[in-house]
């Protein structure tokens, strides 16, 4: 479904992304995993299109899409979940709500309500703005958001970062029922490595900017990782 190609990307003369290349199948989670500063946030940016690629390829089901505006990467079915959650602070959650729905306006009702089930305290919290939720309501608008444009791919940034334990686990149980679901590739960012380790089918590991690491959930706990992510 995605299949990134040696990407590279520079905050003027500093080389941030170097040769990048992952790849993601439907229904697949692949955590991305590194230390502060490494390039993660980066490189989701470019996987989105908030960011434009200095040089390599990201292909969406087969179409090259490096050059896409991130509305027209929304439209093809890509979602993101930035860290920081960045929600509307005035508007209701309902409204918040709408806007992911502007990207696929004929979704509409039916995904309503089965986010209103994946996260019920949104229901209850529909007409309050934005702004008053906590930071874990926040985030879990955030992804029903992003989940309201009907993506084929959701790209998490960091979901569990300055969030409560309790609704950790309320994330966690919404990213595991959409991996069972089968149908959506999901990219999560983490630095909280049981989380990660957890929900994904397969990992891979940035360091400076470079990919250091990779393989599947079960060699997450070798040392070759844990030594990338020590700080
Ligand atoms: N807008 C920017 N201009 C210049 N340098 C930047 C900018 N944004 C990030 N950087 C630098 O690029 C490097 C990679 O940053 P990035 O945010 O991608 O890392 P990260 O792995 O996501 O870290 P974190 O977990 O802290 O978000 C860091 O050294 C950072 O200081």
């Amino acid at each position: 479904m995605l299949q990134v190609t040696r990407l590279n990307q520079y905050y003027g003369s500093s080389h941030t992304l170097r040769g990048i290349d992952l790849t993601l199948a439907k229904g697949e989670c692949l955590a991305l995993l590194g230390r502060n500063g490494v390039g993660k946030t980066t490189l989701l940016k470019c996987l989105m299109g908030v960011l434009p690629a200095a040089g390599g390829k990201v292909a969406f089901n087969g179409r090259d899409i490096t050059r896409l505006t991130p509305h027209e990467r929304a439209a093809l079915g890509i979602a993101y979940v930035p860290q920081g959650r960045e929600i509307f602070a005035r508007l209701t959650v309902e409204e918040n709500l709408m806007m992911g729905m502007a990207v696929k306006p004929r979704a509409k009702a039916i995904l309503r309500d089965d986010v209103f089930q994946l996260f019920p305290v949104l229901k209850e919290m529909r007409q309050r703005r934005g702004g008053d939720l906590s930071g874990g309501q926040q985030q879990q608008l955030a992804i029903a958001r992003a989940l309201l444009s009907d993506p084929q791919l959701i790209i998490l940034d960091e979901p569990t970062e300055g969030i409560q334990p309790s609704i950790i686990k309320d994330i966690g149980r919404v990213i595991r029922m959409l991996r069972e679901r089968g149908d959506i590739a999901i990219l999560l960012c983490e630095q909280y490595f049981d989380f990660a380790r957890e929900l994904a089918d397969r990992f891979l590991v940035l360091s400076r900017g470079e990919v250091v690491a990779s393989g599947a959930r079960e060699d997450m706990d070798g040392d070759r990782v844990r030594r990338h992510l020590a700080v």
